[in-house]
C-alpha cells in the first residue's frame, strides 16, 4: 500500500510533534501542506519563503530521521513556498521584501501596472498614535485627493518609524481606486544612479518619460540629494513637471527640508509648498498596540503572550523596525531552543539587543560559546562516563546511550550537519548519526525519565551559554 503525500506528511509531522515543543510545531509545521513525492523526497509547502527556509534548516533533517520507523523506508523532506497559499501572511509581516525597483510606466500593451510596493505597507496595517497621527492623516488625505490638498507631502523622521510605510500606503490606496495608475517609487540613490546611467548611455529622453509621465511620484530619502548638483537640477525639473500636471508627489527624509545640508533653496522651498509632517518615536502604549497588531496579522496572538509583548515594548524603544526585529529574533530563538515564549525567554533572546538598555532586567553576565567538546563533557559527566569514551568506537550500552544523547544535543544546540556530528564522534557515518538522533527522539517520546535527563542536561548547557555558569 503506498501512502499519499498528505498521509506521509501527517505521519512524519505527528512524530515531530512528539519531540518538538507545541509552540514550535504550531508556528512552523502546522501551517504546512504536503505537495508531492518526487523520488525519495517529500516536497512540503510552507506559506512563505521565511518559513520554508526556516523549516528547511531546522526541521527537514529531523523529519527525515523519523521516516524509517514511521514509513518503513527512508524519505527526505524538502520545503518550498506553497504557491497556492503564498498569499497568506505568516512571517512576512516581520521580514521586509528586498528594496523595490522603480515601476516602469505602462507600455501600449500594458494598461495595468504591477507595482513593486511592499504589500504589507497599507493604511490598515499602520497603527496610528500620537507620534504619527498628523503624518497619517496627511497621507490619507493625499490618497483621497491626490495632487490637491497636500502636494507635495513631505514626511520626515528618524529611521524605522514608518515613513516608507505611509508613503506606500498612499500608493496602495490610490491603486485600489484606480488600478491603472502609473506610479514611480524610487529611492533617491536609485534616482541618482539611473540619472547618471541615462547620461552615460545617452537615454535621457527615456529617463525623463519614465519619471515625468506618471500619476504618482514617491521618492524615499531625499536627504541623499545633498551635494549632488546635477541630480538636484534634474530632480527640480521632474518635480515641476509632475506638480504642474496636478499629480501627487510624496517625499521622505530623515530631517525637514530646511535642515538638509547642501540642498538648493529652490528645492527646499518646493518641498515646503505642501505639507511637511513628522513621524516620531511611539510611546509605550503605541508600541504595545503596534506589536499586538503585528502579532495578530501574523496569527501569533496565542504564541506570544501579552506580558511578552509588554516586556518587549517596555525595553525596545528605538524604532518600530527594532520592535519587529525583536519579535523575529524571539521567534527564532524559541524555535531553536524548543521552548515556549515567555518573558524569561525574551530576556535571554534579546540580551544583545538590550545590553545598552541599562536595566536590572539584564544583568551583565558573559555568555559562553558552547562547543561539541562542552556538550560531550557535560553529557559524559551526567552519565558517569568519559568524553573520550563518547568519541571511541566502543559500543557498550553504557556508552551508546550518552553518545547518542550528545549527538542529539549537538544537532539541537549547535545545528551541526550530520557529517560534522559523525566526525566529532570518532568518524561515524551519516546513517549512524541519523539512527542515533532518531533513537533519542523516540526514547524521549516514550520514556519520561530519559526525557527528563536529556532536558536537564540541555537546560544546563543553555544556562551555560547564556550566563557563563553551568546550571545544575
Ligand atoms: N505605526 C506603524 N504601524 C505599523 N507598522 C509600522 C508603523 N511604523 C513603522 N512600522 C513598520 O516598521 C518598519 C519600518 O518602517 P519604514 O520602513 O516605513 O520606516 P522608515 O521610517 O521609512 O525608515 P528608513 O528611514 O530607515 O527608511 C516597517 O516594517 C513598517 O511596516
Amino acid at each position: 500500500m503506498s501512502l499519499s503525500p498528505a498521509e506521509i506528511w501527517d505521519r512524519l509531522r505527528q512524530r515531530a510533534r512528539q519531540v518538538l515543543p507545541e509552540q514550535t510545531y504550531r508556528t512552523w509545521l502546522e501551517p504546512t501542506d504536503a505537495i508531492v513525492v518526487e523520488g525519495d523526497t517529500l516536497m512540503v509547502g510552507a506559506p512563505d519563503q521565511f518559513s520554508a527556509d526556516w523549516n528547511e534548516s531546522k526541521h527537514a533533517d529531523l523529519l527525515a530521521t523519523f521516516a524509517p520507523v514511521a514509513l518503513g523506508h527512508p524519505m527526505k523532506v524538502r520545503f518550498k513556498v506553497n504557491e497556492e497559499r503564498a498569499g497568506r501572511v505568516q512571517m512576512d509581516m516581520f521580514v521586509a521584501p528586498p528594496p523595490a525597483p522603480i515601476v516602469a510606466p505602462p507600455t501600449k500593451q500594458q494598461s495595468r501596472i504591477s507595482t513593486p510596493l511592499n504589500p504589507l505597507y497599507t493604511f490598515d496595517q499602520f497603527v496610528i498614535g500620537k507620534s504619527n497621527d498628523v503624518a497619517a492623516a496627511a497621507a490619507q488625505a493625499a490618497a483621497q485627493a491626490p495632487g490637491k490638498v497636500y502636494n507635495p507631502l513631505f514626511i520626515y523622521g528618524e529611521t524605522g518609524l514608518g515613513k516608507t510605510h505611509l508613503m506606500q500606503g498612499i500608493a496602495h490606496e490610490q491603486l485600489r481606486r484606480n488600478p491603472a495608475l502609473r506610479i514611480a517609487y524610487v529611492g533617491t540613490e536609485q534616482f541618482t544612479n539611473e540619472f547618471i546611467s541615462a547620461i552615460q548611455t545617452g537615454q535621457m529622453g527615456d529617463f525623463r518619460r519614465r519619471f515625468r509621465e506618471i500619476d504618482l511620484l514617491l521618492v524615499d530619502d531625499v536627504q541623499f540629494l545633498k551635494g549632488k548638483e546635477s541630480t538636484q537640477e534634474e530632480f527640480f525639473h521632474t518635480f515641476n513637471a509632475i506638480y504642474e500636471a496636478g499629480r501627487q508627489i510624496v517625499l521622505t527624509s530623515d530631517r525637514p527640508p530646511k535642515e538638509i545640508p547642501g540642498l538648493e533653496s529652490r528645492l527646499i522651498s518646493r518641498f515646503e509648498w505642501g505639507m511637511v509632517a513628522n513621524v516620531d518615536s511611539p510611546d509605550l502604549e503605541h508600541r504595545i498596540a503596534i506589536l499586538k497588531k503585528k502579532a495578530s496579522v501574523d496569527h501569533l496572538e496565542l504564541t506570544i503572550p501579552d506580558e511578552v509583548i509588554e516586556f518587549i515594548a517596555q525595553h525596545v524603544k528605538s524604532s518600530v523596525r527594532e520592535l519587529e526585529g525583536s519579535i523575529i529574533k524571539l521567534l527564532a530563538y524559541a524555535s531553536f531552543k524548543h521552548r515556549e515564549i515567555s518573558v524569561d525567554l525574551a530576556r535571554e533572546a534579546l540580551r544583545d539587543k538590550l545590553r545598552g538598555a541599562n536595566t536590572s532586567d539584564f544583568p551583565d553576565v558573559p555568555p559562553t560559546t558552547i562547543t561539541v567538546a562542552t556538550i560531550q563533557q557535560v553529557v559524559a559527566r551526567e552519565w558517569g562516563v568519559t568524553p573520550d569514551g563518547l568519541r571511541s568506537k566502543t559500543r557498550t550500552k553504557q556508552l551508546t546511550t550518552p553518545r547518542q544523547v550528545a549527538m542529539y544535543l549537538c544537532r539541537e544546540l549547535l545545528a551541526l550537519q550530520l557529517v560534522e556530528i559523525g566526525n566529532a564522534f570518532g568518524g561515524r557515518d551519516h546513517s549512524t548519526v541519523i539512527h542515533s538522533l532518531e533513537r533519542v527522539a523516540e526514547d524521549m517520546a516514550g520514556e519520561a525519565g530519559f526525557t527528563e535527563r536529556v532536558l536537564k542536561v540541555r537546560g544546563m548547557l543553555e544556562t551555560l551559554r547564556t550566563t557563563g555558569q553551568l546550571g545544575t
